[in-house]
């Protein structure tokens, strides 16, 4: 059943202001008639008022009653007044929310401040807010600081899904920018990168490498090149790529940590005055520029808050990905031969690598669907209700912070046989498991609806071409005498705690064997 929160307060309200009324009317009215027992007819008006009083808390009380049958908030742990939970949260939520669930179940609220949220750790229920009412769970509650690093929130992560902007702006990418026909014709741009990536790991085999920094500058500078057509020369690669990282890293911490506004809204319009006070020239300009702009076509910050979208979203994730792709891999030595074994079959020895090989390596695809189910980048998918609304028996009022945890989902042993392994062959059994458009609610990597990941098809592209020729090219090792570390640092997207350092060996001994 569906009603909204402020019917029911309001006449809980109604209800009980009318019935305290009653009562003072009939205390009144006793003392009044005990008065006024010389005269009987003045016993009338006191009377007919009483009366009347009675009938509409009568009337109160009978329509009360269909709202309580609104259904309760979900259960959660009790928290602190004005605070809630805040001060027991754990540094890993995904950890801290999953003891949680086991006590309170799938469905349970967390007050975080004078912020609702509910957290979600079932594949039954994700579907029913994922699919089944997708349309109603389909907007964001962003942090103050997402809005503020998006130009006010007007990407297409952050916008409200009833925005039309949000269509347009997800039209444009998913036809335009991200089409199989646009990145087939930049495919060339993709190899270059590719090449040079191997160039940059020749020149220093036998010794460490910081994968996890080398694929990001690598994928970085694949999408530049496909986002403006020209990628940084040879000096710069490292240095810009190492720069753009970290403030990357800042701007994903940033976005997801809520600050004391987004927990408390009273303190928003101080902050955001604060934004507004800050703009550089530049930013002025453009606004500028922006007036009578065409509804049709985009503004100058519609651009550049795309251009965000697909930096942030299409270099941190991939590369993330591909350092806990290798990581497993080098913890798993066996797994890591029938990947090169498939490799030499479907590629050639003294072949390179070409993006046409990939749908051919179905070992390898199982390999990152693995990857993904352990080591999900972002391991809450974020959805905000765009009105109150029920799913299962609870409440969830508008506008409250749901969080899926997909982290938690893809390691649940209902869903999974041997959840803490790793086991590539368990997606070459059942290929409808590894879904990437989110058909199945206990892998959820890329979320799911009419939000999932629009990069899709880039982000697999990019990751398989990479890890296929990482490991068609070189053998890789730890360094001597250390040991994998494999525990994770969540955030908004999670990295491993310890950066990846391994040592590449050539497979072949010249270089031109690779170009
Ligand atoms: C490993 C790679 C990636 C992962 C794991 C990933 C994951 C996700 C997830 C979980 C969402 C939220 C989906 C939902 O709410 O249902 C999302 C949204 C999004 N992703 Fe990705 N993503 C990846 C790569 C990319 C790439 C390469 C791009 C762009 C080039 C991109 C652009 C976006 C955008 C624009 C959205 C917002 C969609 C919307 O709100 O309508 N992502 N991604």
């Amino acid at each position: 059943m569906v009603s909204t929160s402020f019917e029911f307060h309001l006449s809980n309200m109604i209800f009980n202001f009318l019935s305290e009324l009653a009562q003072l009317i009939f205390v009144f009215w006793s003392w009044w008639c005990d008065g006024l027992t010389e005269n009987p007819t003045s016993r009338v008006i006191p009377t007919l008022v009483a009366a009347t009083l009675l009938a509409i808390s009568l009337y109160a009380w009978l329509i009360k009653k269909p709202f309580t049958s609104v259904p309760p908030l979900p259960p959660g742990p009790p928290g602190l007044p004005l605070l809630g939970n805040l001060p027991f949260l754990e540094p890993d939520l995904r950890c801290y929310f999953a003891k949680l669930s086991e006590i309170y179940g799938p469905i349970m609220k967390l007050q975080l401040g004078r912020k609702l949220c509910v957290v979600i750790s079932s594949p039954l229920l994700a579907k029913q807010v994922l699919k089944d009412h997708d349309a109603i769970f389909a907007n964001r509650d962003p942090t103050v600081a997402a809005i503020a690093g998006t130009y006010g929130g007007i990407d297409i992560l952050w916008s409200p899904s009833h925005d039309p902007e949000w269509r347009k702006l997800r039209k444009i990418f998913v036809q335009e920018m991200i089409s199989k026909p646009s990145l087939d014709a930049c495919y060339a741009l993709r190899r270059q990168e590719v090449r040079k990536m191997v160039k940059e790991v020749y020149a220093k085999v036998g010794s460490s490498i910081n994968l996890g920094e080398q694929m990001f500058i690598t994928i970085f500078n694949m999408i530049m090149s496909i986002s403006w057509g020209s990628s940084l020369n040879v000096e710069d690669r490292s240095r810009v790529g190492i720069e753009f990282r970290q403030v990357a890293d800042e701007f994903i911490e940033l976005w997801g940590a809520p600050n004391m506004s987004d927990l408390f809204p009273v303190l928003a319009r101080t902050k955001d005055d604060q934004a507004r006070s800050n703009r550089d020239f530049l930013e002025i300009l453009l606004e500028l520029k922006q007036q009578g702009d065409d509804k049709t076509s985009l503004s100058m910050n519609q651009v550049k808050a795309l251009l965000l979208d697909t930096f942030l979203g299409g270099t941190y994730m991939p590369s993330t990905t591909i350092e806990w792709l290798m990581a497993e891999l080098l913890q798993h030595p066996e797994i890591t031969r029938k990947a090169c074994k498939e490799l030499e079959e479907v590629v050639g020895k003294d072949n390179i690598v070409e993006e046409f090989h990939i749908p051919k390596l179905h070992y390898l695809d199982a390999i990152l669907k693995e990857t993904f189910r352990l080591h999900p980048p972002v391991s809450f998918v974020p959805r905000s209700p765009c009105t109150t609304h029920a799913i299962s028996k609870y409440t969830i009022p508008k506008g409250s912070k749901v969080l899926l945890n997909v982290w938690a989902m893809q390691r649940d042993p209902d869903a999974w046989e041997n959840p803490m392994e790793f086991q590539p062959e368990r997606f070459l059994r059942d290929a409808g498991k590894g879904d990437f458009q989110g058909n199945n609610y206990s892998f959820l990597p890329f979320g799911s609806g009419r939000r999932v990941c629009p990069g899709i098809p880039l982000a697999e592209k990019m990751i398989l071409y990479v890890v296929s020729t990482l490991l068609h090219s070189f053998e890789w090792n730890l360094p001597q005498g250390t040991t994998l570390d494999l525990s994770e640092k969540f955030g908004l997207v999670s990295k491993m705690q310890q950066p990846l350092i391994a040592i590449p060996i050539a497979k072949y001994s010249s270089l031109e064997h690779y170009l």
